[in-house]
């Protein structure tokens, strides 16, 4: 069997601190085939942004991976050079941020910054690099392309600007796409327009997506697969309609309690009662644990690694439930299956 595209094997990340070492992301493994969209939900702070950084080689010193691999196409990525990272980074990993002026060069016209990430990476000359800039400037719906590819990026507007910037992460035509909260800085009307575009040009060019996002709506309507990530760890991993509709996680049951529709306003996650732990006091055993109803005596002391729940992969002990775990259980535990939404 063909290796998944991306491997993510037990990654840790560190915060060496005064008071010590914060641990953000803690045995953080799961894998993304070639052309599918993987959505990475989960509250503010659980880690997703340190993931997708990670995985693009641009964690932000002093974050460290401290432990476990990053594999792309098999090819262990987590450990190489500076330059060599840079090279992936353009021609198998392109990234959407939060803010397209990040990835912007506001000195350059749009069509220059497509047109150089289209000759470092392939090999094409200038004539035929312009004509795929226009080509993919017309693909990500911009109008007047032929004009517009000579404007500066201010002259765009957010949305616009932002279907730019997806224009030059496809442009060296890489193998992943890593997208962090893609549109959470754009006019609530565009969300979705943006949304539906990325998908729609992943799919068309075989190019597989890792999507962070606050928004249950937005994986719903968007993902193949889904990862619930809570206090650096994830909680729950499955094809996107069993993690929606039969979650097995407790935590993934509460996220669930409401799906925002992609046109209402973005709402945060916040139907469990209590908050998510700060990563210098999470608590032993399952971190989840103070806010489950659920949670029995061994939730209380040994921490769950994935496993098989049904069609999908929980962190939950509710899932190896051993005889004399049953016994002390508050409750059985009943997957909420939910209606559709
Ligand atoms: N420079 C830093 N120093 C110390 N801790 C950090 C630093 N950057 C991130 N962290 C810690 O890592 C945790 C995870 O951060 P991350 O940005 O990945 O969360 P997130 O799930 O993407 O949240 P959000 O949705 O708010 O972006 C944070 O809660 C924070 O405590």
């Amino acid at each position: 069997m063909n290796a998944p595209l991306l491997q993510v094997k037990n990654l840790r990340v560190e915060f060496p601190t005064r008071r010590g070492t914060l641990v953000a992301l803690d045995d953080v493994s799961f894998d993304i085939a070639a052309g599918e969209i993987l959505g990475v939900v989960g509250e503010s702070g659980a880690g997703k942004s340190l993931t997708g950084a990670s995985i693009i080689g641009l964690l932000e010193p002093p974050g460290r991976i401290a432990g476990g691999e990053i594999l792309l196409e098999g090819r262990r990525i987590d450990r190489l050079p500076h330059e060599e990272m840079r090279r992936i980074r353009g021609r198998k990993i392109g990234a959407i941020f939060q803010d397209p002026l990040t990835s912007l060069n506001p000195l350059y016209t749009v069509g220059r910054q497509l047109v150089e990430t289209i000759q470092t990476h392939l090999p094409v000359g200038a004539a035929e690099a312009r004509r795929r800039a226009i080509q993919l400037l017309k693909d990500t719906g911009i109008p007047a392309a032929e004009e517009r590819i000579d404007h500066y990026p201010h002259q765009f507007s957010g949305g616009m600007r932002q279907r730019v910037v997806i224009a030059l992460a496809l442009a060296a035509e890489p193998k992943l796409i890593v997208a962090d909260e893609p549109t959470t800085a754009l006019d609530v009307s565009i969300q979705a327009q943006i949304i539906f575009l990325l998908k729609r040009l992943c799919k068309e060019k075989g190019a597989a997506v890792m999507l962070v996002t606050h928004d249950m709506g937005v994986i719903a309507e968007t993902c193949d697969r889904v990862a619930v990530m809570y206090a650096g760890r994830v909680a729950e991993i499955g094809p996107v309609q069993d993690v929606i509709h039969a979650p097995a996680h407790p935590y993934t049951v509460g996220l669930m309690g409401s799906i925002p529709s992609m046109e209402d306003e973005r709402e945060r996650l916040t139907q469990i009662d209590g908050a998510m732990p700060r990563l210098t006091a999470i608590p032993p055993g399952c971190a989840f644990h103070p806010r489950c109803p659920h949670a029995f005596e061994r939730c209380h002391r040994e921490r769950p690694d994935l496993l098989d729940a049904g069609r999908t992969r929980a962190a939950c002990w509710l899932h190896a439930a051993r005889p004399s775990d049953v016994a002390t259980a508050p409750a059985v535990f009943q997957p909420n299956a939910l209606t559709d939404a």
